[in-house]
Formats: structure tokens, C-alpha cells, sequence
């Protein structure tokens, strides 16, 4: 890896914290896949986790989004306490995630999946919809216009009415970010969201992250194996290996750190 290259400000650095991970542990039978993890993202960050594969990085991420219960471990989002509880329940204190494969209804349309996506935000009782009371009416039509408002956003709108499963991979990976966006999350989890994207979409997917957080406001959480977009866009990034923490720092003090070159970057 070049040491030319530059590193973005960690403009970020003095922001509320938003996510709190301390001394998390995640075991499988007699396999330690996370040991005494701890980490803080702050509003607006980037925050990337790298290490080789088999790390815990995937394991870490799902315990904060609640996908696996932690052995142990305290995770917090504004405060309050959220390891244990279900995705769903995760998802009220505005933490959403993408996953490493695509995960998309794939013969539902990509309008429909953005509806889909929003059912917490509009009234699904079977009465609400069946007398078509105002409330759910306008829920509906909000919900409708977010869809349409992030299609457009995310160049997607032409696609609207297409089943999901028939987009370009690299279309398919937007859409995921898409569905998590109509959310109006605070964090948002991205795994991988380089993988299989050709180098032009790796470049739009490197603006767009900085997008969201400048227009929209969000904080993200990346684990991601490409280099060249986690030492460009992140501000702080964990390092794992054997499911430890390495170090945090900044691209800079990662890139140099004699440990992480050993275990994970290798020499230049
Ligand atoms: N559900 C599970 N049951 C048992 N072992 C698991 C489970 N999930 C992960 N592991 C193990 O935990 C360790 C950490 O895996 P994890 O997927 O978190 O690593 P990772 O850093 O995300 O790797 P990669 O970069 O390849 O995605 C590995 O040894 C893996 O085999």
C-alpha cells in the first residue's frame, strides 16, 4: 500500500457518540469468535472494521444488529442498552444493515421492496388498512413518495417497476442501501459493500457513502476487505484478528501500524 496516499480530516472525531460496543464477546460452542471488542461510532462517522477473513468482524456486526445474543458484552445505541433484542427491535433505535450477499425480495418489484421495508412506519393493523382510515391513507402516500424520492437519488427510478432479482448486480447492491435508507436510519451497518461492484461502481459507491452521512445525516459502520475505499472514506477503523482488537485509529495510523501490516496489510 502506498504511503502517498492522502488521508480525508477526521472531521468527524468530536461528534455525540452514537453506537457504544464495550468488552463484547460472541462464543460458538468451544470457538471464541469475538473477544473483548470495544468500539464507539460517533454522529456522522465512518467507522470501518477490517481484518483477514475468519476475524469476527461479520460476528461482531451481528450482535449489534441483533441477529446473535452476545456471550457478553455491553452494546449501546444513544444510551440505551440493545444487545439481545431482536433485529426488528434494533432497527426502532435506527441502526439498519446490509448483508454480505444481496438480500432482496427478488420477485417483488424494486418499488415493492421499498414498501416492504417501511411497514414499521405505516399502520399495518388488517382494520386500519380495510376502512382506508386517513392516518394509514397519508402513512401510505408518505411512504410511497420516500420510495420514490430514494429510487431517484440512488438512480434507480427507471427501474421502479422491474421484479428486483432482474437488475445488475451493482444496481442490486444500491437498492439494498436504498431499502435501508427509506428506513431514515441514524447508523447504518454496511457488510461488504464493495464485493463483486466493478472499480467505476466501487467509485460511485465511495461517493455515495459520503453522501448519506453529509446530506442525510447518517453515521456508517463498514466492514469491507478493499483498501482503497476503507483507507478513503473512513475516519476511524477497528482492526481484528482471531476475533481481538488489533488497534483503532485513523487510515493513517492503521496503515503504518507495524501489527496490522504484519497481520492483515502486508508490505508495500
Ligand atoms: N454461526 C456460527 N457458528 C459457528 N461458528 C461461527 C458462526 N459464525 C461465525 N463463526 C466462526 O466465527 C469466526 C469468525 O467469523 P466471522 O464470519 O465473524 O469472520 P469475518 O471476519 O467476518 O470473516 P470474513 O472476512 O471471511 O467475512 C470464524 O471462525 C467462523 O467460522
Amino acid at each position: 500500500m502506498s504511503a502517498a496516499v492522502q488521508n480525508p480530516p477526521a472531521a468527524h472525531a468530536d461528534g455525540a457518540v452514537l453506537l457504544s460496543v464495550a468488552e463484547l464477546s460472541m462464543r460458538f460452542g468451544g470457538l471464541l469468535a469475538v473477544n473483548g471488542v470495544g468500539f464507539d461510532v460517533r454522529e456522522h462517522e465512518v467507522f470501518a472494521i477490517i481484518g483477514p477473513n475468519g476475524a469476527g468482524k461479520t460476528t461482531v456486526f451481528n450482535c449489534v444488529g441483533g441477529f446473535y445474543k452476545p456471550s457478553s458484552g455491553r452494546i449501546l445505541m444513544d444510551g440505551k442498552p440493545i444487545a439481545g433484542l431482536p433485529s426488528h427491535k434494533v432497527a426502532h433505535y435506527g441502526l439498519v444493515r446490509t448483508f454480505q450477499n444481496v438480500r432482496l425480495f427478488k420477485q417483488l418489484t424494486v418499488l415493492e421492496n421499498l414498501l416492504v421495508a417501511q411497514h414499521r412506519k405505516v399502520d399495518t393493523r388488517l382494520w386500519s388498512g380495510l376502512l382506508a382510515t386517513r392516518r394509514y391513507r397519508c402513512a401510505e402516500a408518505e411512504a410511497l413518495e420516500r420510495a420514490a424520492a430514494w429510487l431517484e437519488r440512488l438512480g434507480l427510478l427507471a427501474f421502479a417497476n422491474r421484479e428486483a432479482g432482474t437488475l445488475a448486480y451493482g444496481h442490486q447492491r444500491r437498492l439494498e442501501i436504498a431499502r435501508c435508507m427509506v428506513t431514515e436510519p441514524r447508523l447504518l451497518m454496511l457488510d461488504e459493500p464493495a464485493a463483486g461492484l466493478n472499480p467505476h461502481e466501487k467509485v460511485e459507491l465511495r461517493q455515495l457513502i459520503d453522501r448519506l452521512r453529509r446530506e442525510h445525516g447518517v453515521a456508517v459502520l463498514l466492514i469491507e476487505h478493499d483498501m482503497s475505499l476503507v483507507m478513503g472514506i473512513s475516519d476511524r477503523i477497528l482492526v481484528m484478528e482471531h476475533g481481538e482488537p488489533i488497534m483503532t485509529g485513523s487510515p493513517g495510523a492503521v496503515r503504518n501500524d507495524p501489527r496490522v501490516i504484519k497481520a492483515y496489510l502486508g508490505e508495500a
